[in-house]
């Protein structure tokens, strides 16, 4: 539905690109004329990754933990080296671990704290510095969770996630100058590999989750990565600081606590 050179000439890095929702998004960028990096920590299902995207384009990979900004600024040298310049920024890399608040260890708490909050501020201080406030142009992009109303059961991400999108709002408002729009897309339950890592008795509770959603349904990949396509769009040229909701109305609608009591029975 997009004109097919909507991102031709324009470079995009899409971190957590070689799974799931991320590679998805990278997908998307490339079959619509942008140069893509990709990073994540495991080299090799990276590598994979870079050399099925380059069926569309332009594909360049390289490990990076987004929690270590001495391995972010080589990803920019990376970038440097490669493209020249950086136009689109798409902090996808992220997850956590199912758990009551009261089960959190302080090292489960920090692996997510420091992967899903600490890591996206690197990574777009680093872009920012590197290419969009040099170029006076820019696009950030945050994928965070539905956590509006709370995440019990994952304490952990809600509060990373609701300081991203909070981020998000501080970001625009700083880097308006610079002609560099920030914005978050806040996916709810999404069918991608990234579900394969849940085991029971959480697989039965998506499936519940399922039921309870107002559309009956999961939302897709495709479905993330159009939003995406969106707000790093010329399209959404006069939107940013905002948070793009693509959960079927899960911020809406259901009782997540109630989920959490079957789970912890
Ligand atoms: C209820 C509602 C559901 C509702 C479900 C609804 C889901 C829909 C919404 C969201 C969906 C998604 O995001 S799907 C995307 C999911 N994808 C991912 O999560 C993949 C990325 N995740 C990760 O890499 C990890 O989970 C993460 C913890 C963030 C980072 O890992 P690290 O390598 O840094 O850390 P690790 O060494 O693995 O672990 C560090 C510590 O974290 C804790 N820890 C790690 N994994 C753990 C686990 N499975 N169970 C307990 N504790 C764990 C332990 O204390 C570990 O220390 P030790 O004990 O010493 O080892
Ligand atoms: N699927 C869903 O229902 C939903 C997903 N989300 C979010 O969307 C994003 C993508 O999820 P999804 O594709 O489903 O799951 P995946 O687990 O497939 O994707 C996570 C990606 O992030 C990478 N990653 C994780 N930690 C780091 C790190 N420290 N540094 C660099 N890369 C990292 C992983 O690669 P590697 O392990 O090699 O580092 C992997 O490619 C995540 O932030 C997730 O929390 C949000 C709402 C719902």
């Amino acid at each position: 539905m997009y004109v097919p050179d909507l991102f031709a000439g324009k470079t995009a890095l899409v971190t957590g690109g070689r799974s799931g929702i991320g590679y998805g998004i990278a997908e998307a960028l490339l079959k619509l004329g942008a140069r893509v990096c990709i990073c994540a920590r495991k080299p090799e299902p990276l590598a994979a990754a870079a050399a099925a995207l380059a069926k569309h384009g332009t594909c360049v990979a390289r490990p990076c933990d987004i929690r270590n900004s001495e391995e972010v600024e080589a990803l920019a040298d990376l970038i440097q080296t490669e493209f020249g310049r950086l136009d689109i920024l798409v902090n996808n890399a992220g997850g956590q671990f199912p758990g009551l608040a009261r089960q959190l260890t302080d090292k489960g708490w920090n692996a997510v704290i420091n992967t899903n909050l600490n890591g996206t501020f690197y990574v777009s201080r680093i872009m920012a510095e590197r290419f969009f406030i040099p170029q006076q142009e820019g696009n950030i992009v945050n994928i965070i969770v539905n956590m509006l109303r709370g995440f019990p059961g994952m304490a952990h991400t809600g509060a990373a996630r609701a300081g991203v999108e909070n981020l998000t709002k501080s970001l625009a408002q700083e880097w308006a100058r610079y002609h560099v729009r920030v914005n978050s897309v806040a996916p709810g339950t999404i069918i991608s590999s990234g579900l394969e890592t849940y085991a029971e008795p959480v697989k039965a509770l998506l499936d519940r989750m399922k039921q309870d959603n107002l559309m009956q349904r999961h939302g897709t990949v495709e479905e993330v990565a159009n939003a995406v396509l969106f707000l790093a769009s010329p399209l959404a040229s006069y939107t940013s600081g905002t948070t793009l909701y693509v959960d079927g109305m899960d911020h809406l609608h259901g009782n997540r606590m109630r989920m959490v009591d079957m789970f912890r029975k």
